[in-house]
């Protein structure tokens, strides 16, 4: 049976890419899907954006929601100090699976870890199974329709302090209004808009930054 996408994204870093050096992981996936196939990586442009939030920040705990292949992943880890830890979370077990391979070929494999399930059941866990009291850095790429009830079930789970920052990807295509609206007019959160891209596309979407004020 023909393959799936990610199953070609995966090809294409193992066939351009050089172990160990997550920037050509990085730039074989754009490369692929600028030329070959549209894949809902956040991509270069918007990458650029994640990546100075990231250094900005220095996390040491830094939570994803929403694997796919990995690609927002490595950005993130490759920016980590060795003793940071990045959690990503994916509920689709075949994207899990590419991922993991993709995380690997990167070298990054010790600062991440990858955890198959739906974020609302895995949210309420953080503590009791990984030892999290709370997160430096969320980045939201998930289920458009989760990102708000998934804030504030983090917000209930305690996981947010003051100066946690919130970074969600796609608050413009496809779009999230509920948690647009939610995190620009609460006033437990300082909420800005970086606007760019869809990514490898020309048509217009950005990031959120909400800092939680606790
Ligand atoms: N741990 C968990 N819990 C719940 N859901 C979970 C999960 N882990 C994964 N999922 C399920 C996420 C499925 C992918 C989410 N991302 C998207 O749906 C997405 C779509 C576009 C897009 C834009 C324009 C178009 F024309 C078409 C598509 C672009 C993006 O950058 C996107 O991130
Ligand atoms: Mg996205």
């Amino acid at each position: 049976t023909r393959s799936t996408r990610p199953q070609r994204l995966l090809k294409a870093v193992q066939k351009n890419a050089t172990r160990g050096d997550p920037q050509s992981v990085i730039s074989a996936i754009d490369h692929f899907c600028r030329h070959s196939e549209w894949a809902m990586n956040i991509g270069d442009e918007k990458g650029t954006i994640l990546d100075s939030v990231v250094n900005e920040l220095n996390p040491e705990k830094v939570l994803e929601l929403g694997t796919y292949c990995g690609y927002s992943t490595v950005r993130i880890a490759r920016l980590l100090p060795p003793g940071a830890r990045l959690i990503t979370l994916e509920f689709n077990g075949d994207y899990a699976a590419i991922a993991r391979q993709v995380i690997t070929w990167a070298g990054l494999e010790d600062r991440v870890q990858l955890v198959e399930g739906a974020s609302e059941d895995w949210i309420p866990r953080m503590k009791e199974h990984f030892g999290i009291e709370t997160f430096d850095l969320v980045f939201l790429d998930h289920w458009k329709d989760r990102y708000l009830p998934d804030t504030k079930l983090m917000e209930d789970c305690g996981l947010l302090r003051k100066g946690t920052v919130l970074l969600a990807d796609n608050v413009i295509c496809p779009g999230v209004p509920d948690y647009l609206q939610y995190v620009r007019n609460s006033l437990s959160y300082k909420s800005c808009y970086f606007k760019s891209h869809l990514e490898y596309t020309k048509a217009e979407d950005g990031l959120e930054k909400s800092v939680f004020l606790g």
